[in-house]
């Protein structure tokens, strides 16, 4: 059984996700907090990109938004030409279920499943046999080299691999889109290089579009493309050296905004 690619995406390279002055304010008491202020972005289908910022800059806003968890108060966002700025509240519960993959800091496992059950269990809110579901989880777990370890339950496999465990989950459902908010918080340095060079491969291979929210810069440098956010607006996008879309060289650029 092959994972099948998904349908009436762009193509790997083209835009897949674009903002036009997206805004997100929030009103506590008689303030108003601007979490983010007229942003405009694109990403690329097949990209893994970084959003890093200090603490309250506005990169779990940035990513809520493009989640679906979230409505912008001004501005625009496309996902694969879908304008999500418009959707109500049932499209978007539908888009997030259907279209997004999410990777946690804390890895969200139910420990009481099998690392084959936890992969195989967003399939099932899909309507999608049992048989299918488990057959589809196998693939995606041994993509990512945990074969040995299906029928682990969390508490018997390490950091890195209960975090392998949550990439297989999120990759499963074969997500238009993946977010990953600090993924590797819980993980020692080791193991999150490692963990990034593997969203890397996972990425190239099936041409997914992931992106990241961390504070650290290093880990950033693992993406595509870095994009810095400060006090709600983007305040730099640096395209690194691995950013073969980008840069069929493979020469380092920056783009200032
Ligand atoms: N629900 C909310 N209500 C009011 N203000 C909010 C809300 N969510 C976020 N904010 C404010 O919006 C701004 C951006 O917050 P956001 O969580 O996006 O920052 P961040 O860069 O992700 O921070 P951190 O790295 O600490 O998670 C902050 O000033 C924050 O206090």
């Amino acid at each position: 059984m092959q994972l099948a690619a998904p349908v009436g995406l762009p193509e790997v390279g083209e835009t897949l996700v674009e903002t036009r002055d997206l805004s997100k304010v929030y009103r506590v008491g008689d303030s108003r907090v601007v979490a983010l202020n007229h942003v405009n972005l694109r990403i690329q289908r097949g990209s893994f990109t970084a959003v890093v910022g200090t603490s309250g800059s506005g990169k779990s806003t940035l990513l809520n938004m493009l989640a679906g968890l979230e409505k912008p108060t001004g501005g625009e966002i496309h996902v694969a030409g879908q304008p999500l700025h418009k959707f109500s509240e049932s499209q978007l519960v539908k888009y997030r279920r259907e279209q997004v993959g999410f990777i946690f800091q804390s890895f969200n496992l139910l420990q009481s499943m099998t690392a084959l059950e936890n992969v195989a269990l967003p399939l099932s809110f899909r309507g999608t046999s049992k048989s299918t579901r488990l057959a589809r989880a196998r693939v995606v777990l041994t993509q990512l080299g945990l074969e040995h370890h299906m029928h682990h339950k969390p508490n018997q496999l390490s950091g890195g691999q209960q975090q392998r465990v949550g990439i297989a989950r999120a990759m499963a459902v074969q997500p238009t889109l993946v977010f990953a908010d600090e993924p590797t918080g819980n993980l020692d340095s080791k193991t999150s290089e490692e963990t990034l060079s593997l969203f890397r491969a996972v990425i190239r291979r099936f041409g997914q579009t992931w992106i990241m929210v961390t504070h650290d810069h290093h880990l950033a440098s693992f993406a595509d493309t870095i994009v810095s956010i400060g006090d709600g607006r983007i305040t730099d996008v640096t395209h690194t050296d691995h950013n073969e879309l980008h840069n069929p060289t493979r020469t380092g650029t920056k783009v200032s905004t």
